[in-house]
């Protein structure tokens, strides 16, 4: 029988909370999904998704969550790339409204910036504002948006599209913000992961409405 990798409380005790494995670091958008499913939960952020795969299968983590699909740009790579061969059972699914913001170095000279770091699904969610407003900018895909906003703290030439939340946890500059091409219709679908034995408790609802990208509070 599947078995949920929390219980319930016992004694007045609390259930233990899922330790649960997301694409990280702190403040990608998958870790916004991961908060918004789970609510309190024992964070494992992950360098790259098929590293969310890893951890979940080898039993570190009771469950994970993934990009899947994007509104505008399409499937996620490597996710799909996964899927293909993994045995883990997808439990639940969300979508989030996206805003991508710009961010660089409080230090940076915005007159002298070079490059632009972020995740492929956040730089094709953003081709034509880069094209309009950066056509000299190179491009630089890197494992996720927070990794980009890490990037961009020490590089003073170095844009980062991340989310507004990383402005705050990495202390960054916004320099624009909704900078996605497909403006307020910009959603990601993510999904929620486990072993086939481990199953999903019923206080997790699996389908919910969408929920917007909000600006952390001034
Ligand atoms: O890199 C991230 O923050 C992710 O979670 C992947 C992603 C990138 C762009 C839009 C939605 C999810």
């Amino acid at each position: 029988m599947a078995t949920s990798a929390t219980s319930t409380a016992v004694n007045g005790m609390h259930p233990t909370l899922p330790r649960v494995a997301f694409l990280g670091p702190v403040g990608t958008y998958t870790h916004q999904a991961t908060s918004e499913f789970f609510g309190d939960c024992e964070s494992a952020p992950q360098a790259r998704i098929a590293d969310v795969f890893t951890a979940v299968s080898s039993g570190s983590a009771s469950y994970g969550v993934v990009p899947i699909e994007n509104s505008s740009f399409g499937p996620v790579a490597e996710t799909t790339e996964q899927l293909r061969t993994t045995e883990l059972s997808v439990r639940g699914m969300l979508a989030l409204r996206i805003g991508h913001a710009l961010m660089a170095s409080r230090k940076a000279e915005k007159g002298k910036l070079k490059r632009v770091f972020s995740h492929e699904q956040a730089i094709g969610q953003c081709r034509r504002y880069l094209a309009e407003r950066y056509p000299n900018v190179e491009i630089i895909p890197v494992n996720s948006t927070a990794q980009a906003a890490e990037r961009a703290v020490d590089d003073l030439e170095a844009l980062a599209i991340c989310s507004l939340k990383c402005a705050e946890v990495y202390d960054l500059d916004v320099v624009d913000t909704d900078i996605q091409d497909a403006g307020e219709a910009n959603t990601t679908r993510f999904i929620v992961l486990s072993r086939s034995t481990v199953s999903l408790p019923s206080r997790y609802p699996i389908s919910r409405p969408k929920t917007v990208d909000t600006a952390p509070e001034q």
